[in-house]
């Protein structure tokens, strides 16, 4: 009989677990098509081609889901304790870690990045469902002494309710986790819109949740191509919380949505992070850190440096070695051994980067390394590594976050000036910078308008650190011991008339 897994072999990947590889949503606690019949290509970016059709939930789908995630969170917050969910979101991530090199072959093909990076990005997803479980019994309220003679005041966190969960492409396994896990950890259950370039890695995950004994009602996933469909998630009054990650635009349009039922909301949004070179850093160091922070996921994060800015006395030098360590960079087909560059995850995204590039040059940019696409991979979605020095505030890749493999080099002259230009954005999610002066090492860092900053590394992504944005990049905070508040409300309680 034919299985969804079967088609893998055309992209010459075999599964050691092909139930994993699921071409159906889980709604109401049950695997289903949509009646419709409806679906949607995926495709398999290094080749352009169709990877598998997703099943496309319409909208009444979307709310007959929502109505069982409203009952089944009811039921499983009033029988589990915060241990006994503790104990769920532990067994999800050894299934999630056990089950690591199928899932990462799933997410390589339908996202395209390297295999190596998909095995990274599962245990970064694990990481969360693990924090999570441990979060689940840490979660404590408050007794406050009263004003009133004969009151007692105390607090309780309890689950917000059914949580909305939409999540972008370039992440199809950890955006998930990151919400999902505190959601669960918290007593809510979740109603997941995946994405649709890249669906089949949550699938999956929640196949994963449903064997270690969370409640299918509770981890529902509702793929759909249909934006209008997918926007019940933050109208319907049932939905308590509405938690996004993506794109800006699309975040302020959910926020509106969202605010006439006056949901609570998390939005993690775009970002246009400053990469930071002062005169006195280590630049071996600085240039480390620009490949980490610019090359992940083929500049495909939204923590990816966009705006490099370099001190006019090492500029030069910081060019060469960077060009050095891009040239070592291998571009390829995920799945292919030694490949550290996949390609882009569709072809606007490579017409994007091929705009930002072309803009560069035009308005005076030099192009140091690429800058093009690959003639030997004309097939798929790639553009290779490029470098531009010489880059200005007029050109499009100072306002708007690339999303791709160019590093584009800007020079400067002192701190009061690179600070400025850092903060002139509307956005605020992350931030770089080397220097190896400790006094300037914390007024720079109190000085950039951003959630997140890197000082002297490329990489801030961890379970534990909290994660999210101010300004145009929104709100909340993932990860860390900030992440399970997002899913819960707070609730005081004054006792009153107690007798001494
Ligand atoms: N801050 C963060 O943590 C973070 C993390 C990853 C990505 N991002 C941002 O995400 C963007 C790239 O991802 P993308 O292209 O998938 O973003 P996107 O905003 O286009 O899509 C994100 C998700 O929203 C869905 N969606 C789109 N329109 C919708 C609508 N009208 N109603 C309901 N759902 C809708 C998409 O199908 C997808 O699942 C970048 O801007 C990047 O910086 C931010
Ligand atoms: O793309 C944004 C998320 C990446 C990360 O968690 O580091």
């Amino acid at each position: 009989m034919w299985s969804p897994a079967d088609e893998l072999q055309r992209f010459g990947v075999r599964l050691t677990d092909p139930t994993l590889l699921m071409c159906q949503g889980l709604i109401e606690g049950r695997w289903q098509d949509p009646p419709s019949g409806s679906t949607f290509p995926v495709y398999e970016p290094s080749s352009a081609t169709v990877l598998l059709n997703c099943p496309n939930f319409s909208r009444q789908d979307l709310q007959r889901s929502i109505l069982s995630a409203a009952a089944a969170h009811t039921s499983f917050y009033a029988s589990t304790t915060a241990a006994g969910r503790g104990a769920l979101l532990k067994k999800w991530n050894e299934l999630i870690l056990a089950n690591k090199e199928d899932l990462a072959s799933i997410l390589t093909l339908e996202n395209g990045k390297p295999i190596t990076e998909a095995r990274t990005e599962i245990e970064y997803a694990a990481s969360f469902v693990s924090w999570f479980a441990e979060e689940a019994t840490r979660s404590y309220g408050d007794v406050i002494p009263s004003s009133i003679p004969g009151s007692q005041v105390f607090t309780v966190k309890e689950p917000i309710g059914v949580c909305g969960i939409i999540t972008p492409w370039n992440f199809p396994a950890a955006m998930i986790t990151r919400k999902v896990a505190p959601a669960l950890a918290a007593g809510c259950s979740v109603v997941i819109k995946p994405p649709s370039e890249a669906p089949f890695t949550a699938l999956a995950l929640a196949k994963l949740a449903c064997r270690a004994g969370v409640p299918g009602a509770c981890v529902q996933v509702v793929p759909t191509r249909d934006r209008a469909a997918a926007s019940e998630l933050a109208t319907n009054p049932a939905i308590k919380k509405l938690s996004f990650t993506g794109s800006t635009e699309v975040g302020k349009h959910l926020i509106s949505l969202a605010s006439k039922t006056v949901k609570k909301v998390s939005m993690e949004l775009g970002g246009n992070a400053a990469f930071i070179v002062f005169e006195d850093a280590d630049l071996d160091l600085a240039v480390q850190g620009a490949m980490q922070s610019k090359f992940r996921a083929t500049g495909q994060t939204c923590v990816c440096s966009n705006r490099m800015f370099v001190h006019a006395s090492v500029v030069d030098e910081f060019a060469r070695r960077l060009t050095e360590q891009v040239k070592q960079l291998k571009l390829g087909p995920g799945h292919e051994d030694g490949v550290t560059q996949g390609p882009l995850v569709n072809r606007s995204s490579v017409e994007k980067v091929a705009w930002h590039v072309q803009d560069a040059l035009n308005l005076g940019g030099e192009l140091v390394f690429g800058g093009k696409r690959p003639t030997h991979l004309a097939s798929g979605f790639y553009f290779e590594p490029t470098i531009i020095k010489k880059a200005s505030s007029d050109m499009a890749v100072a306002r708007e976050e690339t999303f791709g493999p160019l590093a584009a080099i800007f020079s400067f002259n002192d701190e009061k000036e690179v600070v400025r230009l850092a903060n002139s954005t509307p956005f605020g999610l992350a931030s770089y910078f080397f220097s190896r002066d400790l006094n300037r090492v914390l007024r720079v860092a109190k000085a950039l308008e951003v959630g997140m900053i890197g000082v002297n590394t490329g990489i801030i992504s961890t379970a534990e650190t909290p994660f999210g944005g101010i300004k145009e990049s929104g709100y909340g905070r993932e990860g860390s011991k900030y992440g399970l508040a997002e899913y819960q409300v707070l609730k005081s309680v004054t006792v009153g008339s107690l007798k001494h």
